[in-house]
């Protein structure tokens, strides 16, 4: 007898769809087949609907502990599954404290058990002051860790000058572990910073202080030290098509290093900053058209290893102001990544189901090491949303889940509806309702 089984969906698989039955038994998938005979506790019609992996989202900030009101663990990890998503990966800093140390570490964990609606893992963080501690994050089950090598806006998460990211890569290579770096330089946009200020503070001398070779010259240090040091190199949220094709090329040569992109630059343009202002504002910052079009250009080239919110909300008043730069840079999107990538890549270019499959949960899995996630086949974990590709929504205030009804993604058309999300065989979405899930696990990396 299995616990559940999913009938007639269209299973979408890095390999191919396949019109198939899905029979769960303990939490994994136990069977896949054209028609399952056997008899199960549960039944679940997926008749014209596409059953997708489960998204693993490697890159938000849900803030806790201490900074709840900016988002929160309950409120994120919710909107992650009304998404489709079944796990995250929390970044170490917007959270109080930051997560730098193994008492750090042991206090977000215990947030996360008690109020994550889906599995999750945690990022250490890499910076000047806990070089020696990465150890003891490693051994409590980091995923990795991240540095920043521009300011990050917080004083509690300090710029990683090169010295500190050779000796934090060498130490994690050492761990087994990959470091992730915000690959934009501190040199160049302190410097163009000052620059644009002394002309003006709306978002247009923003732009021109964050210019994309100011990006380019970080990940080419990045890449120069994983290289030099052997360390698994995870480059995030990279704007810009010309980030890609530079690291590409090093992965190319042998550098082990992941790309990440953002839907955010795959959706808006520096032409909506216009319109959306502070809610459109973040580090590296939207980029121009042609820059777009080269980005997706490599996305559909496979260039891309997989696709990460960076979720970073901030409360209203902080968005709030008339110094541009002086606003909070974060957007707010972990709910909308699954329907942005089927609107502007699937529908619009061509991005194949299979291919998204790859980036959103596939690709993710793999790169981090997590053996039974991110695939729709027996043994693996039973994480997947079924999605209604016929149908449409526009996303309003009330559809989301976040702590603030703030997105620059609202009031945007999508194509495709997450009907529910379902985390190791329980539906922890349905009918636009969250649910929570018996148990939550924290994802290491498994070699
Ligand atoms: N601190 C923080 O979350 N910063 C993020 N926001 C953003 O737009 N880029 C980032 O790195
Ligand atoms: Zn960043
Ligand atoms: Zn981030």
């Amino acid at each position: 007898m299995l616990d559940l089984i999913v009938r007639g969906g269209t299973l979408v698989t890095p390999e191919g769809l396949q019109q198939a039955d899905l029979g769960v038994e303990g939490g994994r998938i136990a069977v896949i087949a054209p028609e399952i005979t056997e008899s199960a506790r549960q039944e679940v019609s997926a008749q014209g609907l596409h059953v997708f992996p489960g998204l693993i989202d490697v890159h938000v900030h849900f803030n806790e502990p201490g900074q709840a009101h900016w988002e929160g663990i309950a409120t994120g990890s919710a909107a992650l599954a009304a998404g489709g998503g079944t796990a995250f990966f929390d970044m170490p800093l917007n959270s109080l404290p930051c997560t730098l140390d193994g008492p750090s570490f042991d206090l977000k964990l215990s947030a996360m058990r008690s109020q994550s609606h889906t599995d999750f893992a945690l990022w250490g963080g890499l910076t000047p002051q806990n070089l020696e501690r990465l150890p003891e994050l490693a051994e409590r089950g980091a995923i990795g860790f991240k540095a920043f090598m521009c300011n990050s806006g917080l004083p509690e998460f300090p710029v990683c000058d090169d010295a500190t990211l050779y000796e934090g890569m060498r130490i994690a290579a050492q761990l087994g572990l990959p470091v992730a770096v915000h690959a934009e330089s501190e040199a160049l946009t302190a410097h163009l910073t000052r620059k644009a200020r002394a002309l003006g503070t709306s978002w247009r001398e923003y732009l021109a202080s964050r210019p994309v070779f100011t990006e380019l010259e970080a990940i080419g240090r990045a890449l120069l030290l994983a290289q030099e040091t052997g360390c698994k190199l995870h480059i995030v949220h990279i704007s810009s098509g010309a980030g890609v094709a530079l690291a590409a090329e090093a992965r190319a040569r042998g550098v082990d290093v992941s790309l990440e992109t953002c839907p955010h630059y795959l959706t808006f343009t520096e032409d909506d900053l216009e319109r959306l202002g502070a809610v459109g504002k973040c580090a590296p910052p939207l980029r121009a058209r042609a820059e777009q079009e080269r980005l997706w250009a490599q996305v559909l080239e496979g260039a891309i290893d997989l696709i990460g919110s960076d979720h970073s909300p901030s409360p209203p008043e902080m968005k709030q102001g008339e110094d541009f730069f002086a606003l909070w840079g974060g957007i707010a999107g972990v709910q909308s990544t699954l329907a942005a990538l089927l609107t502007e890549g699937w529908q619009r270019r061509g991005l194949s189901l299979e291919r998204l499959a790859a980036l959103l949960a596939e690709g993710p899995a793999r790169r981090f090491g997590l053996a039974r996630k991110g695939r729709l086949e027996p043994g693996y974990d039973a994480d997947f949303a079924l999605v209604d590709l016929e149908q449409s929504h526009t996303l309003t205030p009330q559809d989301l889940h976040y702590r603030h009804a703030l997105s620059p993604y609202l009031h945007r058309s999508f194509r495709g509806v997450v009907e529910s999300t379902w985390l190791r065989g329980e539906a922890i979405y349905a009918q636009g309702k969250i649910r929570r899930p018996s148990s939550v696990r924290l994802l290491t990396r498994e070699p």
